[in-house]
């Protein structure tokens, strides 16, 4: 994932690691020259004095541009990882969606994006700071070797009492990160379940004490935790230099020889490292942040089940859609029960109405889903006009299908039919469905969606009419509808799809008008069987 982006921002990440490579560097050769002023002849001074002025300047234009660039890197960084889990999920099979859930989703594209951005943000600050440390302990061991062994030493008992504290803080922070996908859940919950919590006191309560705050505090003693870790390393690290400082001075006082450069160098060094080491120390704990964000967004990236595309044309039309064996399952992992279709054999010819009844959870949206290719089947296949629909080939299939499920969703504009005769026959439409007084179509868009979901379903109606494609699917389109639009979906615009060719398989429990249908399929507990149409009015619920 962060090799991904590297790749990605490649220049500007380039960029901003060169310009603060040399910026640190830059930054520590100013200490080392001042310690040479310091200690210099008067004149000799005028020369150093301008490799001053000449670093100075150089060093600021370095920050300055590793700052810009930096900005910049973090912003697009953070567009790249969210452009990237969008795709990948759009272009997700639905079923690997729905098992990852919409908050986990969420999380990636907010929250474990921003924290991988930021730690592209502090990447000038790391490598500055690495500089300055890297280019601090460099002259330190051009002024004295042996202070310089002593400085290793010390840097390695303090790293490595800061990086087994730092693996423990890291599993802590991967804990968080996975607590925090689940809180998501619950802000969802917030925001769909706004209705019930609202009405319901207790509810509400139980909600926020028992569900909400325990999941907030849970991930806070987790975050809480492995700062304090992080904190307690960092801790070791400053103790470490302490004592390295207070071991060098001690070493360097009983040396007799001329130590004057060396005691000045030392302790501008120690001053001047000891800021950039702990803006280090702090800056890697974002760092193993950004980690465990980039590893939960891989992971998921890998969980989410692709569509397979192939290069085959896209199929707009059939004479014949033959349904053999199909079949698909659902587990219940906490009733460790499985809902399962029975294998379905079923033809259907174009132009066909079809109406599909059936008791609640019966099976008959699971069904419309595997036949409209959104879910692929457990077993069986489809085959349109003699040719076998084989998984490669399902999203090609599935453009055959215009659809209004129960859980549509209506976009704010009309996403690839958007022209000038289309909006004004979906505005001609909208005013057949007497919604011309609250909404149109304007610049291929809707002018509000602000409306009861009855009327955002007539809407959803016009866009599946506008799409234009051989087979119409309604889930119990016309339950939100009064009776005169039950009315005039079912005597109007289903029989006028029909003689415009299209095929319509419509989910309903209206058995008022079960005698317009051309064939009545009934589905019971995921077994569907046909059912002779009587042509009048009659019920058979
Ligand atoms: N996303 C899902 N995950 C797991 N099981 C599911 C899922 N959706 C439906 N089911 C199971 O499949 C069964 C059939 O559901 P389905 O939605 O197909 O019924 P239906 O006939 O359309 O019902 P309704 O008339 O209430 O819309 C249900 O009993 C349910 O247990």
């Amino acid at each position: 994932m962060l090799g991904h982006l590297i790749k990605k921002t490649r220049w500007r990440f380039l960029a901003t690691a060169t310009s603060s490579v040399l910026f640190g560097l830059i930054s520590v050769s100013l200490v080392a020259l001042i310690n040479e002023i310091i200690n210099s002849e008067s004149d000799q001074l005028d020369q150093k004095f301008i490799y001053f002025a000449i670093l100075a300047i150089s060093g600021v234009c370095l920050q300055l541009l590793s700052k810009l660039i930096s900005e910049q890197l973090s912003e697009q960084s953070q567009a790249v990882i969210r452009s990237q889990v969008a795709e990948l999920v759009i272009s997700a099979k639905l079923e690997s969606m729905e098992r990852q859930g919409g908050a986990k989703i969420k999380s990636c594209l907010t929250e474990h994006s921003l924290k991988v951005a930021t730690f592209f943000k502090n990447l000038p600050n790391i490598l500055t700071n690495a500089m300055i440390v890297l280019g601090s302990l460099g002259y330190m061991a051009w002024l004295d070797w042996q202070v310089f062994l002593f400085a290793l030493l010390t840097l390695f008992l303090g790293s490595a009492g800061y990086s087994l504290a730092n693996a423990k803080a890291y599993k802590k922070v991967s804990e968080a990160a996975k607590l925090q996908d689940e809180l998501f859940v619950h802000f969802d919950a917030i925001v769909e379940g706004a209705k019930e919590l609202k009405l319901n006191q207790s509810k509400r309560q139980v909600f926020l004490s028992d569900v909400l705050d325990q999941a907030i505090e849970k991930l806070k003693t987790r975050r809480v935790a492995g700062a304090s870790i992080y904190h307690l390393a960092a801790s070791w690290g400053g103790f470490s230099i302490f004592a390295f400082i207070g071991g060098t001075l001690y070493y360097l006082s009983g040396v007799d020889s001329d130590s004057g450069k060396i005691m000045s160098g030392f302790a501008l060094l120690f001053l001047y490292m000891l800021t950039p080491l702990e803006v280090m120390l702090e800056a890697i704990p974002r760092a193993f942040e950004a980690k465990a964000s980039a590893k939960t967004i891989a992971e998921f990236q890998d969980d989410l089940e692709q569509i397979e595309q192939n290069s085959h044309q896209q199929i707009d039309s059939f004479t014949q859609l033959h349904i053999k064996d199909l079949s698909h399952s659902y587990y219940h992992e906490q009733s460790d029960e499985v809902f399962a279709l029975s294998p379905i054999n079923l033809t259907i010819n174009a132009g066909e109405l079809i109406y599909l009844v059936g008791g609640n959870g019966s099976g008959k949206t699971t069904f419309a889903k595997v036949f409209s290719g959104l879910y692929a089947a457990n077993d069986g296949h489809i085959v349109v006009d003699n040719t076998i629909i084989e998984a490669p080939s399902l999203d090609n299939y599935r453009q055959l299908f215009s659809t209004v499920f129960t859980d549509f969703y209506l976009f704010d504009r009309l996403l690839g039919v958007a022209n000038q005769a289309l909006e004004d026959k979906g505005n001609a439409l909208i005013k057949k469905l007497n919604l011309h007084h609250k909404v149109a179509i304007k610049d291929g868009a809707f002018t509000t969606r602000a409306l009861s979901q009855g009327q955002r379903k007539r809407l959803a109606l016009v866009v599946a009419y506008l799409e234009d494609r051989a087979f119409y699917l309604f889930d119990e389109w016309a339950a939100d509808q009064d009776p005169l639009f039950k009315d005039v979906f079912y005597t109007e615009l289903l029989p006028e799809l029909t003689a415009r060719g299209k095929t319509v398989l419509v989910i309903t429990h209206d058995d008022k008008y079960f005698h317009m249908a051309d064939r009545l399929l009934r589905m019971e507990n995921g077994h569907l069987s046909e059912v002779a149409v009587v042509k009048e009015q009659q019920s058979i619920a």
